[in-house]
């Protein structure tokens, strides 16, 4: 937005040599030009971030544990944007972002960015609505006071809990309606999907501790929709591919960036089970992804259920 210096610190020093010659990120947003200003380092990252009024992580979940790691003592906040659930450690739940940092890095203010939004659609500086959630409302605002302008909206939220349940379980639906949007079964059964894929995800927040309204809102039903339908996702891309015969090894290779649903679906259904949650589409996508089940069989698997009332 114009009002803070910013640097884009990266790892690989090959990536930060051509982002810096470039003033492009080519790998992954090719046609974007950096905004003059922005500074693009490497080198240690502790060193990058020492002067820092607020951290932003953009990497995939399985990468989170290990950043905090590295900023537990920073004097600044922290926030991240991954979505998903860490995969399960031995005898544990996979656990969510705020919850790995409550393990890794108690003393560090924490906040998540999340809500409907191509990566590609923000930087071409197509109108985006986010969310900012933190228990920390000075994190809140600080989110607000560095995001929010002419082409982006960001709201703030108190319950991190409820986005970040949002965030992992929309790329669970996605592979979901990628699938059978994919085996063309109409668009009566994605209305479906993504509706029942709702009161999963809301159950799953509030069995968590959630808020119930927190699932109407960008992070739910606004990521939910975006994912499930929207062909920039990875997500639902990956449900297309399966469901054009492809393997998951193949569908995952193709995409050149993370998928998370594929790496959290099993934690979230595990999850779900530990609470006595039902999440029936989840679990199909997961015998889906373990390949207990063919795409068509998923589906039927589906529609073989008992008939239920509507209410979550
Ligand atoms: N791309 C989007 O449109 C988008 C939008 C909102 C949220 N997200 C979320 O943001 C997170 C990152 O998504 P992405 O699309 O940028 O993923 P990506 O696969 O493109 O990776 C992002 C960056 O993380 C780096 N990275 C990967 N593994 C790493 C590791 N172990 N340590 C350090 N860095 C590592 C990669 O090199 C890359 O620079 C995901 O959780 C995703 O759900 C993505
Ligand atoms: O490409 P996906 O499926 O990871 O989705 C990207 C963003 O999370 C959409 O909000």
């Amino acid at each position: 937005a114009g009002r803070h210096a910013v640097c884009l610190w990266a790892r690989d020093a090959a990536q930060v040599q051509a982002m810096t010659a470039a003033r492009e990120n080519a790998r992954y947003l090719p046609g974007i030009a950096l905004p003059a200003a922005l500074v693009v380092r490497g080198g240690p990252a502790l060193a990058a971030v020492a002067d820092a009024e607020l951290v932003i992580v953009a990497t995939p979940m399985a990468a989170l544990r290990e950043q905090l790691l590295l900023l537990r003592n920073a004097a600044c906040p922290v926030t991240w944007l991954c979505k998903g659930v860490e995969p399960a450690l031995a005898g544990a739940d996979g656990l969510l972002a705020h919850e790995i940092q409550a393990q890794v890095a108690p003393g560090l203010v924490g906040g998540v960015l999340s809500g409907p939004s191509f990566a590609q659609e923000v930087a071409q500086g197509r109108p985006t609505a986010l969310v900012a959630a933190s228990p920390h409302a000075g994190l809140r605002d600080a989110l607000v006071d560095a995001f929010h302008g002419p082409s982006l909206r960001v709201y703030a939220n108190e319950d991190i809990v409820g986005v970040e349940v949002g965030g992992a379980v929309k790329n669970v639906l996605a592979i979901a309606t990628g699938l059978a949007d994919g085996l063309a079964l109409g668009l009566n059964a994605r209305a479906a999907l993504i509706t029942r894929g709702l009161a999963e995800m809301t159950r799953l927040g509030l069995a968590l501790g959630a808020r119930a309204d927190t699932f109407m809102g960008l992070s739910g039903l606004g990521d939910l929709v975006l994912t499930a339908t929207g062909d920039l996702s990875r997500n639902r891309k990956v449900g297309l591919l399966l469901a054009q015969g492809q393997t998951l090894a193949q569908a995952v290779a193709s995409l050149g960036h993370v998928a998370e649903g594929v790496y959290c679906a099993r934690t979230v259904v595990q999850r779900a089970r530990h609470l006595g949650v039902e999440m029936p589409i989840a679990e199909s996508v997961v015998a889906l992804l373990d390949g207990r089940v063919r795409p068509a069989e998923a589906v039927a698997e589906l529609m073989k259920r008992e008939p239920g009332v509507e209410a979550p």
